[in-house]
């Protein structure tokens, strides 16, 4: 059974279980770029038949886009990480915490930001403590209450890009779900909760502070109006709950925690003029970090020798002929396949000699040994960059039996003009992997920076990836090789460079246009 990721709206990746298959579609199949987005390339039109990877995030109306589906870049050009930039909002319960996180990320408008509660963080209840009695006496706004180690962890791997799967609670039932939800990094991460500020591991990890400061009256009204509407409680237990634990902590633990706060927002969510600031504020470090990603790609100059982790093929009369096919605008589409699977069927077998190999003695017909190899591992996993990658999967899957296939789908965003990660399908277990990664033609080398950024952040070893093209160019060779030196480059062509729209010169068109047949796109 295969991990699952469909990237939501939520800035987050909701995991399940559903088994799938991965299969390789026929050339006749085209994979959609279904997941909406608001203006992306690559993206198909409803007349085609879905692959086996579209599903399809649910993008809830708001008055903006806030989150969009689509992950843009978190690294930088050498292909490590930007840190996030981490927001902890704190403040009594009910005071508003939720509704000023969620009003930053309105304001901000910038595409990636993650929303992370405290709450989620509420210690497993022994089996005596979920008896009436004794859960009228937990003191559920102490200290203890939380795991404020996993807080911890979880925020150091969110600040590394890891990926962390997050404990989702249940305030009905006073425990935790069984599913949990998978978070990202992103480019804003929001930390919200009563004792935000109380840890001091994770109040170092926090580049700003803002604390909600609102009337206790206010924060009783409308605590007794939550909890009686959305937590199931009663109002006698809501108030009873309120002053023997609520109120104490508050003047114990969180009042006094407002000492850390860089900002201090006065009556909540309704304070336009603070939430204001702080998304200026905000913005202002994010833009100095800079998120012009593939446009500093495509204007690198390397002037060097080619790295030595790029496998070229021999340019033989050979090679040459399969190009001269595919590159040629008026090959039919039934000869571009043809053509384009030799191509494709050698660059695999030239990356498969490229592994290790093992001595192996077999035994011929004749009863005299035969000094062999084997590859060295059986762990190999094809991961295709949607659309064009995903062409690649059936001379894989020819070449080596039973080889797992992930699917990774990049889409080009035309307003930024960056890539955005749009959905994963990935082994659970694909850090023990050796990766094919799979991408017919490589221009700028964003989507493969992106991709095998996707599959370090997975820990995957970067010695054991290796890039898969049929065409590529002299600046992505330079920038993957840049940014990930143990990656093994495989290609049949280097050809000299992108034009002012990033497409390679003198290229093959757009590969998965003139393979599945569809609409030519911008691309
Ligand atoms: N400015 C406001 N005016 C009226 N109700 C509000 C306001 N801000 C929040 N609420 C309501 O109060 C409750 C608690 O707000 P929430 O933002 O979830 O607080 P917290 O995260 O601090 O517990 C929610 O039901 C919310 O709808
Ligand atoms: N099982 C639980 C767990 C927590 N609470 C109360 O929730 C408050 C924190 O959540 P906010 O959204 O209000 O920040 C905290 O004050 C706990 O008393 C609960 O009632 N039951």
């Amino acid at each position: 059974m295969d991990e699952v990721e469909s990237i939501t709206d939520q800035g987050e990746v909701e995991v399940n279980s559903e088994p799938s298959s991965p299969r390789p579609p026929s050339a006749e199949t085209p994979t959609q770029g279904a997941l909406r987005s608001p203006r992306t390339r690559r993206q198909r039109t409803t007349s085609q038949s879905q692959s086996s990877m579209s599903r399809e995030p649910i993008l809830r109306g708001r008055r903006r886009t806030i989150y969009t589906a689509g992950r843009p870049p978190w690294y930088d050009c050498q292909g490590q990480l930007v840190e996030p930039f981490v927001i902890g909002v704190c403040g009594g319960s009910a005071s508003g915490k939720t509704t000023v996180a969620r009003k930053i990320i309105e304001e901000l408008d910038v595409p990636w930001v993650t929303l992370l509660s405290l709450d989620s963080f509420y210690k497993v209840l022994t089996k005596k403590h979920h008896e009436e009695a004794a859960l009228n006496e937990y003191n559920f706004d102490h200290p203890d209450a939380f795991d404020f180690e996993l807080v911890a962890k979880t925020l150091v791997r969110l600040k590394e890009g890891k990926k962390v799967e997050v404990p989702i609670y249940n305030f009905v039932t006073h425990s935790r779900e069984t599913k949990t939800k998978t978070m990202y990094g992103a480019n804003v991460i929001i930390f919200e909760g009563i004792l935000a500020f109380y840890s001091p591991d994770v109040l170092k990890m926090l580049d700003m502070k803002v604390f909600v400061d609102t009337d206790s009256d206010e924060r009783l009204v409308r605590r007794l109006q939550r909890d009686i509407a959305e937590r199931d409680r009663e109002l006698d237990g809501v108030l009873k709950q309120y002053f023997k634990f609520v109120k104490p902590a508050f003047d114990y633990y969180i009042a006094p925690s407002m000492v850390h706060a860089d900002i201090i927002v006065p009556r909540g969510g309704e304070n336009e003029v603070a939430i204001n600031l702080i998304a200026q504020n905000v913005m202002t470090q994010l833009q100095q970090r800079g998120f012009k990603l593939r446009e500093k790609l495509a204007n690198t100059s390397f002037g060097m020798a080619r790295p030595s982790s790029l496998h070229l093929l021999p340019s033989t009369p050979q090679i040459r002929g399969l190009h001269t096919f595919i590159r040629n605008k008026d090959t039919p589409r039934d000869e571009f396949i043809f053509y384009s699977k030799r191509l494709i069927r050698l660059v695999i077998e030239h990356a498969l000699t490229l592994l290790p190999f093992k001595d192996v003695t077999v035994e011929t017909p004749q009863g005299i040994p035969y000094e062999g190899k084997h590859i060295a591992t059986e762990k190999i996993c094809g991961v295709s960059i949607l659309r064009a990658g995903e062409t690649m999967e059936n001379a894989l899957c020819e070449v080596l039996k039973d080889v797992r296939i992930g699917k990774i789908l990049i889409q080009t965003n035309l307003d930024t003009g960056e890539p955005e990660l749009y959905y994963l399908r990935l082994p659970k277990d694909i850090k023990d992997y050796h990766i094919f990664l799979m991408d017919a033609t490589v221009a700028t080398g964003a989507a493969a920076i992106m991709a095998i950024r996707v599959l370090l952040d997975h820990e995957v070893t970067e010695e054991h990836i290796s890039l898969c093209s049929l065409l590529m160019t002299e600046q992505g060779v330079h920038n993957i090789a840049y940014a990930f030196p143990k990656v093994r480059i495989v290609t049949t062509a280097v050809d000299p460079c992108v034009n002012e729209k990033f497409y390679i010169v003198p290229g093959i068109g757009n590969f998965g246009d003139r393979y599945f047949g569809t609409e030519p796109s911008d691309q």
